[in-house]
């Protein structure tokens, strides 16, 4: 089996999200999907099993294939009864998909017989695929016994050393281990030390059914470090299927390109929010009701039509407060004008602007770019985004970290990120953001004391980043040709805020701006 060793394995390619499917771009122009195949059981109650797994899949742009193992009755009240498939008939539906599809990863759930599991590992020594995430399920969260303890040495001696990441739970941890006991953070960080020993790469504990913890904590051991990733308890009934989802998002996000720990965190956040939205929705009359994947679809307000694509950056407009009072104009009349004049994304960056006027103005921003179909991003005030449910934000290096910020707004608003150097790339990518800024690239009359790092400073940035990087700094029509003239393939666009606002006709500026960096692309 291809590992991924935690690093993106298809270099000089780009996550391309659409709102339907996921799909990488090569310089060729060749769409690949990325495909998740889950080999589980079905849930009739459609909470967890190959029905969460197909759900998280779809909603995070991901084709799933699935192979059902054993079929359920089960509902809000428990498991009612299981109906284990014949090896020879899962084989057969292994085969069919593993021989035509080019599936990314295999994610497993239910494996209920020690012969499934013989027929999955001879079809993925037939058929190899880039990562193996294997959930232990045992039990089910109302205490049905799924897999046996006939599973446990095939899982030990076969399937966890060929696995990429296992995600147990407390209880399947402590089984996997001979019923060691597990109460505590320090015995999950033993645990996963005893379970990295048996094979896989990485190993994820969920800590969600410790006693007495206000924080839901998850270990993550990578074979030498740990992490540690917590998250507020939910007070909620509906939690069923949270470890289908947590592990189907992992494979979801691998398939994507994402590294483990990236995969990890973004699934943990999935799980999160999506648990968070559904906390008071009620299906079934029973003690564990399922959530609902497709949250955003259900508040089109809060839903982006589109995802965040790498040339959103090509120009990018950023609105300072003071030069809207040197020119007499509006935050409103600027953002309109940008937008008419060509530019891609906006930013306010509105320093001085009183909380509430603030606010207004950037819900009347959200409703201009929104019909325009530009994204808005709000600089520094996560506050301010989250109340005018803007698209993003932009932070700097000494505002809040990105990983909170992340925890904060939920897996899908943008996250841009100022860095200067190639460590604050690297750090920018782990925690989560979408996008690098990077600068000053010229110096600056509109950021004080800042640092210029010049052409090839942002050159070093690029060359560091695996996020799309835009320009800034001192940038106008001028000099942003030559800013696009590194030739760097993820250098996406140039940000600029006097080139455009401290400008008598911000339209005319907008258009001469866009002409200019179409025509240096055309060249490139
Ligand atoms: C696109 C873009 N890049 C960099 C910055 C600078 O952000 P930061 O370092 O937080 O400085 P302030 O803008 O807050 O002064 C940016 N705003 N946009
Ligand atoms: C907001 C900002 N950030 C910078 C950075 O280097 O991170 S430079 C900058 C100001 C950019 O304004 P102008 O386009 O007027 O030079
Ligand atoms: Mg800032």
């Amino acid at each position: 089996m291809q590992s991924l060793g935690g690093i993106r394995s298809w270099p000089a390619t780009w996550r391309t999200t659409t709102a339907s499917m996921m799909t990488t771009t090569t310089t060729e122009s060749v769409r690949k999907v990325a495909q998740v195949l889950t080999v589980a059981g079905s849930d009739s109650g459609a909470g967890a099993g190959i029905q969460a797994d197909i759900k998280v899949c779809a909603a995070r742009g991901v084709y799933c294939a699935s192979v059902i193992t054993a079929v359920t009755a089960q509902n809000s009240r428990g498991v009612q009864s299981v109906h284990l498939l014949p090896p020879d008939f899962v084989s057969e539906q292994l085969k069919s998909v593993l021989s035509d599809f080019e599936v990314d990863v295999v994610k497993t759930g239910m494996l209920p017989s020690p012969e499934i599991v013989e027929v999955l590992l001879q079809n993925l020594s037939e058929y190899p695929v880039r990562a193996l995430v294997v959930d232990p399920v045992m039990v089910s969260t109302s205490g049905h016994v799924l897999a046996g303890s006939s599973i446990l040495s095939i899982f030990r001696e076969r399937l966890l050393p060929v696995a990429d990441i296992i995600t147990p739970n407390v209880k399947e941890a402590s089984a996997l281990l001979g019923g060691v006991r597990i109460q505590t953070v320090a015995e999950m960080r033993s645990a996963a030390k005893s379970l990295h020993q048996m094979g896989p790469r990485f190993v994820l504990v969920k800590g969600g059914d410790l006693p007495d913890s206000s924080d839901s904590v998850d270990v993550y051991f990578d074979g030498n470090e740990f992490h540690e990733l917590h998250s507020p308890r939910i007070a909620t009934r509906n939690t069923h299927g949270t470890g289908c989802t947590l592990a189907s998002c992992i494979a979801a996000e691998l398939a994507k390109g994402s590294p483990m720990l990236s995969a990890v965190k973004v699934a943990k956040r999935f799980v999160d929010t999506a648990l968070n939205y559904s906390k008071e929705i009620v299906i079934g009359s029973g003690m564990q009701g399922p959530f609902d994947h497709f949250l955003s679809l259900k508040d089109p307000q809060s839903y982006r039509q589109s995802t965040f694509k790498p040339d959103d950056l090509f120009l990018y407009a950023v609105t300072d407060s003071r030069m809207n009072r040197k020119w007499n104009r509006s935050i409103v009349d600027a953002v309109k004008a940008a937008i008419e004049g060509g530019a891609t994304i906006i930013q306010l960056r509105e320093k001085e602007a009183e909380t509430r006027e603030f606010l207004e103005e950037a819900k009347s921003c959200v409703d201009i770019c929104r019909s325009n179909g530009v994204f808005l991003l709000i600089n520094d005030r996560i506050d301010i985004a989250l109340a005018c449910d803007a698209d993003g934000v932009h932070v700097g290096q000494s505002d809040m970290p990105v990983d909170l910020v992340r925890s904060l707004l939920g897996p899908d608003k943008i996250i841009g990120v100022s860095c200067k150097t190639q460590e604050q790339a690297h750090q920018a990518w782990k925690d989560g953001a979408d996008y690098i800024g990077s600068g000053g690239v010229f110096p600056t009359n509109t950021k004080a004391n800042n640092r210029t790092i010049g052409i090839d400073g942002l050159r070093e940035v690029c060359k560091a980043s695996k996020l799309p990087v835009v320009a800034i700094g001192g940038i106008g029509i001028s000099n942003a040709e030559s800013v696009m003239r590194i030739g760097e393939p993820n250098l996406k666009g140039v940000a600029v805020v006097s080139a455009l606002f401290d400008q008598e006709c911000v339209l005319s500026e907008a258009k001469k701006l866009h002409k200019s960096l179409t025509e240096s692309k055309r060249e490139h």
